[in-house]
């Protein structure tokens, strides 16, 4: 569904990348969790999933698609089976929610009675069907995000990237979020998010790939966020290879075969739910919903073969990793209280006692760098970031579409 093969980018005037040589297979129906600090390079791999730009070395293939062969012309046609939610929901202002979901269909020249349809249903899916009529700031926020979930499902892709959807929202709100997201899954979408969401993540219990400085550390069934997410890269000094020799994470080989079940989840009653729904709390779901035929079948051996050989290899370090974080910390804590006051030596984890401690001066080493972004990408409409519109291509003057650039 996703393939990932060596895949590196690295951004224009930057020296360091920001995804450095990713082996990386999502199959169908998974729902997978990006976690990694700030700048570890998510939404740089979101972004290049759904060819919004380029990689600099390695290979994509999305869908079954080698993305390096599909022509710009073609990219929006390509982006019809992708849906994406971002963490400031992107709505339009001036239309209502009806509006905003079907905006959609009608930029890619779906019929009157289509929408007639299809819109309800979505929003029935996403628990908003009394409030079609209102605008968006009439909305909460998990409402206007719940609105901006339903505009990336409508056309009933068979991936759904979200970058940070709950990013905005308090917890309970996020719930709701995702219990529509694992709703949507339950229907057969691949479900590919980024977030920094820790008590999500450790709720969740699904598939977790966890960045560092845009290498992989870390590809986990059932995971949690994890101790390397929650350091900021900024703060902390760490590299994938700091994190990797501390034991912090166990190191990734090549993508493994890897398919997980796709689940069924409970209709979304009509106000937000403040439970995220579990896997054993499941029951059908009403809502009509594609789920697209497998481009790929891995093997049940095969799958059963990967996941006990993550499930061996997350028991062996998690112990050693709770021992390296500490470890960490201590030499942290020891590194900002100066040269009087020495880091203590640890019998703990050898490996953290080999590595040097970091001392807050190499925060300076690595600022958050906003560098200047790809102005080509910045120009796209919303319809052309939606991939809804070749960029550059006429608007229908008869409908709100030349909206943008979004960010
Ligand atoms: N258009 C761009 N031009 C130059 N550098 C970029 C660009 N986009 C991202 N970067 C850099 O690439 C690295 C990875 O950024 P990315 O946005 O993918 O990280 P992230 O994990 O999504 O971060 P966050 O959690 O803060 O959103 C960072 O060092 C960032 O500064």
């Amino acid at each position: 569904m996703i393939r990932f093969d060596h895949v590196s980018k690295t951004y224009r005037g930057t020296k360091r990348p920001a995804l450095d040589s990713i082996d990386l297979e999502i199959l169908r129906g998974e729902f997978v969790f990006l976690v990694g600090a700030s700048g570890s390079g998510k939404s740089s791999f979101l972004r290049l999933v759904l060819k919004e730009d380029r990689p600099t070395g390695g290979n994509i293939h999305v869908l079954g698609q080698d993305l390096n062969a599909i022509s710009n012309r073609k990219v929006p046609y390509f982006r019809r089976n992708l849906g994406v939610v971002f963490q400031d929901f992107r709505l339009l202002p001036g239309k209502n929610v009806f509006d905003n979901v079907a905006f959609t269909l009608q930029v890619i020249g779906k019929s009157r009675g289509f929408i007639q349809e299809a819109v309800p249903d979505v929003l029935q899916m996403v628990g908003l069907a009394e409030k079609a009529n209102r605008l968006p700031h009439e909305l909460s926020g998990g409402e206007q995000q719940r609105v901006a979930i339903a505009r990336a499902v409508v056309n009933k892709p068979a991936i759904l990237l979200a970058d940070e959807p709950t990013g905005n929202l308090d917890p309970s709100t996020s719930a709701g979020i995702m219990t529509v997201l694992e709703r949507i899954n339950a229907g057969g979408t691949t479900v590919v998010m980024a977030t920094h969401d820790n008590a999500i993540v450790d709720h969740m219990k699904r598939r977790v790939v966890e960045l560092v400085t845009g290498q992989i550390v870390r590809d986990e069934d059932q995971g949690g966020y994890g101790m390397t997410a929650e350091i900021a890269l900024q703060d902390s000094g760490l590299t994938a290879e700091i994190a990797l020799s501390e034991g912090l994470v166990r190191p990734t080989g090549p993508a493994q075969p890897h398919t997980a079940p796709v689940r069924q989840v409970p209709p979304m009653p009509s106000t937000a739910a403040t439970h995220v729904v579990r896997p054993d709390e499941a029951e059908p779901v009403r809502e009509r919903v594609t789920v697209p035929p497998a481009p790929e079948q891995a093997t049940d051996a095969r799958d059963q073969a990967a996941r006990q050989q993550r499930a061996t290899a997350q028991q062996q370090a998690a112990a050693q990793q709770a021992a390296a974080l500490q470890q960490v910390r201590q030499n942290r804590a020891a590194a900002a209280a100066g040269p009087a006051a020495p880091a203590a030596p640890s019998a703990q984890t050898p490996a953290a006692q080999a590595a040097p401690p970091m001392p807050p001066q190499s925060l300076a080493a690595q600022p958050a760098q906003p560098d200047p972004r790809d102005p080509a990408t910045e120009s796209l409409t919303l319809a052309e970031k939606l991939g809804l519109r070749a960029p550059g291509a006429a608007a229908d003057p008869a409908n709100d579409q030349n909206v943008g650039p979004t960010t």
